[in-house]
């Protein structure tokens, strides 16, 4: 299955390592373990904590809209896009269906990769939608032995860690964690459904609901396997790879008084400054 979604787009994918090494840029994907765990909040943060010159794509957008958040909360930012969106709040598949705006896999892949050929910008974040294995937008196009679909309509999807597959050794991947209860399950499933698919996870990120499931999800990481700790052969700093940030202050409260606190600033900027550099030097050397 993977196989397949990978060799489809392989020339493309190619062609984005080439430049996007060339010119030196960093290009950083968000997942979330799933849906309202703040990836939002925490990219725009981490557009906060990386300098002046970051951009911002969301390539599917269901409801809302979290370029604004962006742009309100990381003012910062160079350019904030979407690409395609639909007005129903639900997962990209059926918002596509029900609002009749089919968008096909390859038509997500050549546009975000049309829109990171037009930045020149040290660093982009491409922010996913939903959770790894949440629905990309469906098509009648969409129409491969791999993709899931409705029998009477036709309209195929894969999930999105699926999806980006492709960019999956150009991109760093950040994983927002789910700080809820059962959010540690949640976390390493998703974790797991990204490494098995070879992308490049270089932190995990944890707003913290009272449960402390980033220090659960450091100490999993941590454990012994064959003789080697778990973190050492994902994370090349077990200790600043898994982040834990303080919980959000109730809706509808801003949000300016949690990004400026000194825990906040502190987390966001050593892992963009020390880990995500670190980690992108090793995804280069890795091609
Ligand atoms: C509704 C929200 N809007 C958006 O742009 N992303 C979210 C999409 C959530 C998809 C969840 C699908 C699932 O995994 O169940």
């Amino acid at each position: 299955m993977f196989a397949r979604t990978h060799s489809q787009y392989w020339k493309i994918c190619s062609s984005i390592r080439q430049k996007r090494y060339a010119s030196g840029n960093q290009t950083n994907i968000i997942f979330g373990a799933n849906t309202d765990v703040g990836k939002t909040v925490i990219t725009a943060g981490l557009i906060r904590a990386s300098g002046n010159t970051s951009h911002y794509v969301k390539p599917l957008q269901c409801g809302g809209s979290d370029q604004r958040f962006v742009e309100k909360y990381a003012t910062n930012v160079t350019s904030a896009t979407t690409l395609f969106e639909w007005e129903t709040p639900a997962s990209p598949h059926y918002a596509a269906r029900v609002e009749n705006k089919p968008i096909s896999d390859e038509q997500v892949i050549t546009s975000l990769k049309d829109c990171l050929d037009s930045l020149n910008s040290p660093m982009t974040w491409v922010e996913t939608a939903g959770g790894v294995m949440s629905p990309s937008s469906s098509s009648p196009d969409n129409n491969g032995p791999h993709h899931a679909r409705d029998k009477e309509l036709s309209w195929g999807w894969v999930p999105q860690a699926d999806l980006y597959q492709t960019f999956s050794d150009s991109m760093s991947a950040v994983l927002i964690g789910d700080g809820r209860l059962g959010g540690i399950s949640a976390t390493l499933t998703a974790l797991e459904s990204l490494l098995i698919r070879g992308y490049n996870v270089s932190g995990v990120i944890v707003i913290e609901k009272g449960y402390e499931n980033q220090k659960a999800i450091q100490e999993y990481a941590s454990r012994e396997v064959d003789g080697r700790t778990a973190t050492s052969t994902i994370f090349r700093y077990p200790e600043s790879s898994i982040v834990s940030l303080p919980e959000l202050p109730p809706e509808p409260e801003p949000l300016d008084d949690w990004y400026h606190s000194e825990e906040t600033t502190k987390a966001l900027e050593s892992f963009v400054q020390v880990h995500l550099n670190q980690a992108w030097e090793d995804c280069k050397s890795a091609n």
